[in-house]
Formats: structure tokens, C-alpha cells, sequence
């Protein structure tokens, strides 16, 4: 009896301490199996949907969103062809060019040189491209009628120009090179025109106050060659309005197709604000054509930078600046503008205003947090009627659709028979356009649909280089197509190839990159990916360079054209 009672306690001990066992061992398969399969930080980056990023993210937070698209769309060749050897060897060929160039003629080989090739004839037998817009074309970059009458034209030419014979084409290049040195020629002596020589008269006659303000000691510095001193007093008294002034007004601009506010500032300027929308690690959705592409403050930024580095002084001065939102914009705004103010549910001060693109309640502009916001400020130019701008369209400008192609990307003697040919190209707008084509190759720009410039200062004049906002769309690709226009014509101004040269020397991002931290107050600019990007573009420009001199001879492709 003591027995068998025995028996029946040992037993159901014996099941207890099974059961105790196999339930600790299933608990530890069961924690072990999940620690391995989901590590605490991972799986909640894996839980959180996308939504919780939208793709204009939380200012100082990594767009997590973002960075994980990008992940996707790796770019699979990140170096250029040619090898810093090649540069060196390019530099010394054009710098010996251009000791031993003798004669009207740039190019060294003469012997193809038909000298009884005319010019009039070949052009009579082409129709007329027409000429450069005026200031008083309305085109926007989107809308319909953008391809104006010019690119009518165009159309209706492809269809009936048989193909410009080889032999064609090489006399063109001559007549070019011989049309650019006699440009030259008539233009060395002209002394630089200041843009406040040009106002002063009627200024001291209308608003004599205004040339007491640091507004006009500005406008001073602009002259035809360049839209600031780099080195000026009067530059820095302009930053120090457009970064710190008291603004009087905030009001919005009708131009154009996105937001942009004109700020009253103190001494008589005015600044034109694109404010914060997208991170700086953002990247144009790959589904976002060009034109519908946002605009990025911090792209304004850094392209004034690399404008700069790149020694053009072409892009007006602009400079990142901190908003309140309510104090310095809505309690400033217009009527129009104070209107479309509201607060979001996260608690922010926002406003839609009124443009074409991305002005409703899902795309406003927020303060974050709160009022607090960031911006790019421009110094506003004189406008019309005040001085004469050209709004030149771009003859390598894009279609602006999603379905059309325009000629340039299927013809390769476009720049032959529509820019050559076009006796508007015969002077320094020419190699002003290769000037451009470089520098929106190296900001990655694809939105170049005009050329401006300000007629008020002469024929001998540059260009300015306005709207940068979607530059700096994409640090992982590299659209070579911005290139076309150096690829296709073949020429290149001498005085801009030496300066790209020097600064590949002493390293393109580095000379951005010192250049942002030493002027700007806004953080990181670009990424570290951006700063990569525009040393493999000035590299893979080079390549484009070689390319052209292997085809047409260094003489045949750098001109000095006296504009430096
Ligand atoms: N700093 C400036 N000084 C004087 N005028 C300017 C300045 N910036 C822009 N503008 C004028 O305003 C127009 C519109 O500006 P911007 O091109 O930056 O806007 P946008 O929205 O990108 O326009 P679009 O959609 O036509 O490209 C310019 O074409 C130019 O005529
Ligand atoms: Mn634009």
C-alpha cells in the first residue's frame, strides 16, 4: 500500500517536472525564433508604413522613406572614362593651342578650308530659325504653347531638310571659329558697363532717395559680365539684408509655376524667398518628369555656390535664411497671401498661396516645428519696365511633356542646322550656352527652358543664370543629356576650360563644400552624395571635352572669344 502510494507520487511528480521542462524549452524556441527573425529596432522601421514618411518629411529627420527608394535605383557605373592623367594631358594640348594660335583661324589644320564655301548660300537654302524671344514673351516652362513659333518651325523643317553634308558641316565650323574671332575683335576694347551707370539718370531724376540705399551701391557692382563682385563690400552688406533685414512685406510673385514670395527688406531691396519643402536627401520621384519635378531651396543654395566656385558670378547673389513664419510672413503677407494661412493638426503654421504646382493644402508650406521655417533668399534684380531683360528660348530646351520628343534629341546635327546657322549664335552667346550646358551638366538641371540676360547692358553681355530650383534633383545618375549641347556643337569656351581645370586641381567639392560652410548659416547643404556627384560630373565633362578635341582638333574646339 505504502508502496503503490509511493508509486503515485513519483509519477505525478515525474509529469509535473516533464511538463515544467518541455513548457521553459517551448518559451525559449519561441523568444529565441522571434529575437532572430525580427531584431527589436528593424522590425519597427519594418511596421512603420511609408505614409509615415511623406515625401516633403519632417525637417531634421532622415527622410527613412527616401533613402530606401534610393537604395533601389543604384547607379551602376559611378566613375567617368577618362583618367587624371588624360586631364593633365588635355590641359597641356589646349594651353599649347593657344600659344601657337596664329592667323584668323583657330583651327591649325587649314587644308580643309574651302574658302569659296559661303555662308549665305548654305543658310538661303535652309529656313530661318527664326530669332531670339523678346521680353515680352509669356511662356511659361509649362504651359501649352511653349514650343512657340520657333520650334514650329522646327518641326516642319526635320520634315523636309535632307541630312548637312560632312563637308557642310566642317566649313560651317570654320566660318563659326572665323565669325567668333572677328566678334572678338570688335569687342576687345569695350570698356564693362555698370548697371548703375545705366539707371542712374532717370533714377536721380524720378527717386533720387534711392541712390542713397545699399540697394543701388549693389546695382553698381553688376555689370555686363558678372551679377556681383565676388569680393565686394556691397556684396556682404546685401547678405547681411537678405539673411538678417527686418521684412516689410511678403507678398507673392506671379512668374513663374511654384511658390515664391517677394520680401520687402531694409535700403531699398527686395528678396524673392523659395522656401523649405523637401530634405536634403531627397531625390526626384522616378516617376516625376522634370517638370513636375519640386523645387528645392537648398538646390537655389547650392547652385549659387558652384556658380561661384566655378568663378561665372552669374547667379544672382542668394543666401538660406531662418523664418518665423508668422511674424515674418503671415503678419507681413499681402491680403491675397495672409488668406490662404492655416494650422495644420501637427500644430504648425502653414500657407498654400496660389501657383500652378503644389500650392494646395496637401503640399503647403509648414513651419517646423511650429513657425519656425527655412528659406532661400535671392536679391531681386531690377525688372521691366525699370531695365530691358531678353528671355532667350533655349534652342536645347525639353518638350515639357510626357509623350512629345524634340528634334535636339534625335538629330544629331541640331546644333548645325538650327544653332550655327542661326546668326543670333554668331557672338558670344554661343559659347555663353556651353558655359550653361556645363554648369547645369554639374547641378544636374534639366529645366533650362530660357537663357536671360540683360539687354540694358549691351550687346556684349551674359548670361544670368536664373531658377536653379531643380537642380540637384538626383546624386545617383548623372543625365548626360544636359551635355547635348556641347556634345553636339563641339565648342567651348578657352577661358572657362582653364578655370574648370584649376579647380579640379584643387578639388571641385571641396572648394563647394568650403565655400557653403564658409557662407552659409543653413546645415549640409549637400550630402555627402551630392559633393561625390560634381566631381564625377567634372570629370565625365573633361571626357566630353576629349572627345570633341579628338574629332575636331584642340583649335578647332576652344575659342577665345576674349570673355573671361
Ligand atoms: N532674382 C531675380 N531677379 C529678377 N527677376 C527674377 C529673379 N528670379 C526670377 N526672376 C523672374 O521671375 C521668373 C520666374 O522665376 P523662376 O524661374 O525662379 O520661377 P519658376 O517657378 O521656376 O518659373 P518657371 O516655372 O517659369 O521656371 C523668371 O523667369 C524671371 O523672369
Ligand atoms: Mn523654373
Amino acid at each position: 500500500m505504502r508502496y503503490s502510494r509511493l508509486r503515485l507520487r513519483f509519477s505525478i511528480l515525474f509529469s509535473l517536472t516533464t511538463l515544467i521542462l518541455f513548457f521553459l524549452l517551448a518559451l525559449h524556441t519561441l523568444l529565441w525564433s522571434t529575437a532572430e527573425l525580427e531584431p527589436p529596432e528593424q522590425a519597427l522601421i519594418r511596421h512603420k508604413p511609408p505614409s509615415d514618411m511623406p515625401f516633403w518629411s519632417a525637417f531634421h529627420q532622415p527622410n527613412v522613406y527616401d533613402l530606401q527608394a534610393t537604395d533601389s535605383n543604384k547607379l551602376t557605373n559611378r566613375s567617368s572614362s577618362i583618367t587624371r592623367q588624360r586631364i593633365n594631358e588635355l590641359f597641356e594640348l589646349v594651353r599649347n593651342a593657344r600659344n601657337n594660335q596664329v592667323g584668323s583661324s583657330n583651327l591649325k589644320k587649314d587644308s580643309d578650308h574651302n574658302r569659296k564655301w559661303s555662308f549665305g548660300k548654305f543658310a538661303g537654302q535652309k529656313p530661318q530659325t527664326g530669332s531670339n524671344d523678346t521680353n515680352t514673351h509669356t511662356d511659361t516652362a509649362d504651359s501649352v504653347g511653349v514650343q512657340g513659333a520657333k520650334s514650329n518651325i522646327q518641326s516642319k523643317f526635320t520634315a523636309t531638310e535632307k541630312v548637312t553634308s560632312e563637308h557642310d558641316k566642317i566649313q560651317l565650323r570654320y566660318f563659326i571659329l572665323d565669325a567668333l574671332l572677328k566678334w572678338k575683335k570688335q569687342h576687345m576694347n569695350d570698356t564693362t558697363i555698370s548697371l548703375g551707370d545705366v539707371m542712374h539718370d532717370s533714377l536721380a531724376q524720378d527717386e533720387p532717395e534711392r541712390l542713397n540705399t545699399t540697394w543701388f551701391q549693389y546695382i553698381k557692382t553688376i555689370t555686363n559680365f558678372r551679377v556681383y563682385d565676388p569680393n565686394s563690400s556691397e556684396l556682404k552688406n546685401v547678405f547681411k539684408h537678405l539673411q538678417h533685414g527686418a521684412i516689410s512685406e511678403a507678398n507673392e510673385m506671379s512668374q513663374g509655376t511654384q511658390i515664391k514670395i517677394l520680401l520687402g527688406l531694409p535700403n531699398g531691396l527686395q528678396g524673392l524667398l523659395k522656401p523649405y519643402r523637401v530634405p536634403r536627401n531627397y531625390q526626384t520621384q522616378p516617376d516625376h518628369f522634370y517638370f513636375s519635378d519640386i523645387e528645392r531651396h537648398h538646390a537655389e543654395i547650392a547652385a549659387f555656390h558652384v556658380d561661384k566656385v566655378l568663378g561665372f558670378n552669374r547667379v544672382p547673389p542668394l543666401i538660406g535664411r531662418f523664418f518665423n513664419i508668422t511674424s515674418d510672413i503671415r503678419e507681413k503677407a499681402t491680403a491675397e497671401l495672409a488668406k490662404t494661412f492655416f494650422i495644420s493638426p501637427a500644430n504648425n503654421t502653414c500657407f498654400r498661396g496660389h501657383c500652378s504646382y503644389y500650392c494646395d493644402t496637401s503640399h503647403a508650406v509648414c513651419g517646423k516645428p511650429g513657425d519656425f521655417l527655412e528659406g532661400s533668399v535671392q536679391v531681386l534684380l531690377p525688372r521691366p519696365p525699370e531695365i530691358n531683360w531678353q528671355k532667350i528660348t533655349h534652342p536645347y530646351r525639353r518638350s515639357y511633356s510626357a509623350i512629345k520628343q524634340v528634334e535636339w534629341e534625335s538629330n544629331e546635327n541640331f546644333c548645325y542646322e538650327h544653332v550655327m546657322i542661326d546668326e543670333d549664335y554668331h557672338n558670344r552667346l554661343l559659347l555663353d550656352m556651353m558655359d550653361l550646358s556645363a554648369f547645369d551638366f554639374l547641378i544636374g538641371n534639366l529645366d533650362r527652358h530660357h537663357m536671360m540676360r540683360i539687354n540694358s547692358l549691351g550687346t556684349n553681355t551674359g548670361l544670368v543664370h536664373l531658377d536653379n530650383g531643380r537642380s540637384f534633383g538626383r546624386y545617383d545618375s548623372d543625365d548626360l543629356s544636359i551635355l547635348t549641347p556641347i556634345r553636339q556643337c563641339c565648342f567651348f569656351r578657352y577661358a572657362t576650360f582653364m578655370r574648370l581645370y584649376k579647380i579640379y586641381h584643387q578639388g571641385f567639392s571641396k572648394l563647394v563644400a568650403d565655400s557653403l560652410n564658409a557662407g552659409e548659416d543653413l546645415q549640409t547643404i549637400l550630402v555627402e552624395e551630392h559633393l561625390e556627384a560634381l566631381d564625377r560630373r567634372l570629370e565625365i565633362l573633361f571626357a566630353h571635352l576629349d572627345t570633341c578635341m579628338k574629332k575636331y582638333e584642340v583649335t578647332g574646339v576652344m575659342i577665345n572669344d576674349g570673355i573671361y
